[in-house]
Order: C-alpha cells, then sequence, then structure tokens
C-alpha cells in the first residue's frame, strides 16, 4: 500500500515512517540529525546483509522492510570504501599493504511509501583516510577513518562534530529536502 490520498500539495501516508535497523549507534545518530524534522518510529529487524553496490543493497533493505511493516520505511546501508581498492568495502588490515591509504564514507538511505512502491536512494559521502585507531571503539569503524580536513578520527570528534559532516548527515540532508518537496503527511497526525 502507498500513499492512501492527496491532502494539500502532498501525499497523505497511511502510517508515520518507521526507520528499520538491527544498529542501536546508527539509530542513535540519525534521531539527533533528524531532531523534529520527519517523525518516525524505529524497529529493530534484522535484515540479511545482502551483497552488491550500496545503493542496491540500501534499496533492497528498504524493499524487505516495507513487506514486513506494511507502510512506509526508511532503511541505511553504510560502507567504508577503499580507494587503494577501487572504492571496495574491505577490512582495515588489507589496506595495510597500499600506500594509499584515502577512503569514504558512503552512506545509502532508501525510502519507500510502502511495499509495491520503487525505493528512492539518497547517498551521502564524507571523503577522508584510514588511520591506525584513536578514540572511543564503540560504533563499528569511527576510531580508523579521519575525514579530509580535520586532526581527529570520527571517534575523537565530539558526537555533534561528527553529526555535520558526517555520511550519514549528508544522505539525511537530501532524505529531508525529499520529504519538504514530497510534503508527506501522515494519517495519523493529519485527522
Ligand atoms: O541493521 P542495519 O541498519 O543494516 O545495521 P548494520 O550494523 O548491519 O549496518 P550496515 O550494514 O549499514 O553497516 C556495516 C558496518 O558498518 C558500521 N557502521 C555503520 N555506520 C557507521 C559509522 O557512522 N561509523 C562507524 N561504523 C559504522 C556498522 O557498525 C556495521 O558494522
Ligand atoms: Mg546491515
Amino acid at each position: 500500500m502507498a500513499a492512501v490520498g492527496a491532502r494539500g500539495s502532498g501525499l497523505v501516508l497511511p502510517k508515520p515512517v518507521t526507520f528499520v535497523t538491527g544498529n542501536a549507534k546508527k539509530l542513535e545518530e540519525v534521531r539527533a540529525i533528524l531532531g523534529t524534522s520527519i517523525p518516525f518510529n524505529s524497529l529493530k529487524l534484522d535484515l540479511p546483509e545482502l551483497q552488491g553496490e550500496p545503493e542496491d543493497i540500501s534499496k533492497e533493505k528498504a524493499r524487505l522492510a516495507a513487506i514486513q511493516v506494511n507502510g512506509p520505511v526508511l532503511v541505511e546501508d553504510t560502507c567504508l570504501c577503499f580507494n587503494a581498492l577501487k572504492g571496495l568495502p574491505g577490512l582495515n588490515n588489507l589496506l595495510m599493504a597500499y600506500e594509499d591509504k584515502s577512503a569514504y564514507a558512503l552512506c545509502s538511505f532508501s525510502f519507500t511509501t510502502g511495499p509495491s512502491v520503487e525505493p528512492i536512494t539518497f547517498l551521502g559521502k564524507t571523503p577522508g583516510r584510514i588511520v591506525p585507531a584513536r578514540g572511543p571503539t564503540d560504533f563499528g569503524w569511527d576510531p580508523v577513518f579521519q575525514p579530509d580536513g580535520y586532526e581527529q578520527t570520527y571517534a575523537e570528534m565530539p558526537k555533534e562534530e561528527k553529526n555535520k559532516i558526517s555520511h550519514r548527515f549528508r544522505a539525511l540532508a537530501l532524505v529531508k529536502s525529499h520529504f519538504a518537496e514530497a510534503g508527506y503527511t501522515f494519517e495519523t497526525n493529519s485527522v
């Protein structure tokens, strides 16, 4: 089921958006970045770890999640891609053999209004390089990724700073613009 009707210039969605992830740290950042700009619920689903291009993985995650939720969903797939490996995601140790330590963090959000609607994808990219680990180790590869123009790794930065320049922030800026243009409203808070 997709949009159930039109109201004003935007579509009325049958339910609020569900952000589907099994990763609590991601959820924390998405909450901090979106604030109240897009109302959403979150749902922890262990979706299969799919293979392929990040954009395709993210779209497929959205399709699978929309079937389970039976309503509008937002999902995300993130990877740390190494230029020495031609953009392939990989293990940091593998990179030690290469001179080129440049990398980028790539975030693909996909949104669909429901299970029968093709998801739209929004990409955010932050360039940087792989360094020996520094900082807290509570979120994935944050300690080994140092964004270009910064002296600190993602892990060493205050959260607010990471959230102003991150791959996730950049992708969510596009998601926000899409929502603003589409003018979605939700049945639950429009009656
Ligand atoms: O349920 P989903 O949303 O898929 O959660 P996940 O943890 O499986 O997430 P991904 O497949 O997108 O991420 C692959 C790995 O990258 C890590 N990761 C994602 N975003 C990150 C970030 O901003 N900083 C550091 N590590 C991150 C994450 O912890 C995973 O180990
Ligand atoms: Mg995953």
